[in-house]
């Protein structure tokens, strides 16, 4: 008998590789860009039309299936984690490259369709790029570690601030070099890879996040809340680490701040 849910990361795969060449194409064309939350935050319709192409193809074969969707929810979906199988969708995560897909938080998928690197995780089974088993860095000093975070959308100014003083903080550890992919999935790959040691960011979504987080666990590191507690998916913070000891130096330099939740109820007009 196949393995259970072996069909689900096939597929997840497989529809990854398509949406790839969908954005490869669109590079070439697509400049329409259109703004959500704000001026900053970017939408353009190869997002939605990667989204929809992987909704459709996943509904074709596995109809139950629920979605959290970056662009559906945009749209007014809702953001509603249950324990009914769930695929957790960013079409587009960062600079048009990078397509993370979670599904139920039990796989991940994150396809740099740019570089043709397909990242993959399953839980308890390790986080793999084109086949190859990930593993995280095994620097435990600080000083020699390279961070990784962004800015992220949020342009308040008290927000804008806080990011600012973290990094100040981070940097002047010090650190040996701090770092940003334009893309949080591709931050956890990183953490995944061991090319950095740490990756933190308030402000994040659970579809910028949730593939890449796996990433990290089944490579050996660890994910923490930016305070230090249990990760939240919803929480909108996240921290990841090759270490405990090296995430836990991060966070008290973290001024943190508490975005709206993924899940909050949507806000009366
Ligand atoms: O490109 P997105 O899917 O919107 O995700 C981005 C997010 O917009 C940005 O605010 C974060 O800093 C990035 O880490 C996300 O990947
Ligand atoms: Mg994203
Ligand atoms: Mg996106």
């Amino acid at each position: 008998m196949a393995e259970q849910w072996q069909d689900v990361l096939d597929h997840a795969v497989a529809v990854a590789q398509k949406a790839g060449k969908v954005v490869r194409e669109a590079l070439q064309s697509d400049r329409k860009v259109s703004t959500k939350s704000s001026s900053i935050d970017l939408v353009t319709q190869t997002d939605q039309k990667v989204e929809q192409l992987i909704i459709q193809s996943v509904k074709e074969t596995f109809p139950a299936h629920r979605f959290i969707g970056e662009e559906s929810v945009a749209a007014g979906e809702p953001c509603d984690l249950t324990d009914e199988p769930t695929w957790i969708i960013d079409p587009i995560d960062g600079t048009t490259n990078f397509f993370p897909l979670a599904f139920l938080l039990i796989m991940g998928v994150v396809y740099s369709c740019l570089e043709d690197k397909m990242f993959v995780a399953r839980r308890g089974k390790g986080a793999f790029c084109n086949g190859k088993q990930l593993r995280v860095s095994d620097q435990k000093d600080i000083h020699c570690s390279i961070v990784a975070t962004e800015f992220g959308s949020n342009r308040d100014g008290g927000a804008v601030e806080k990011i600012f003083s973290s990094l100040r903080k981070v940097v002047c550890l010090p650190v040996h070099g701090v770092r940003g992919a334009g893309s949080a999935a591709i931050n956890l790959c990183l953490v995944a890879s061991g090319c950095v040691e740490a990756y933190y960011e308030i402000g994040v979504h659970v579809w910028d996040v949730a593939a890449g987080a796996l990433m990290v666990t089944e490579a050996g590191g660890v994910l923490m809340d930016v305070e230090g507690g249990a990760l939240d998916m919803m929480s909108r913070r996240i921290l990841a680490a090759n270490n405990r000891h090296i995430a836990e130096q991060i966070v008290g330099q973290i001024q943190a701040f508490t975005p709206q939740r993924d899940d909050a109820p949507p806000q009366q007009q």
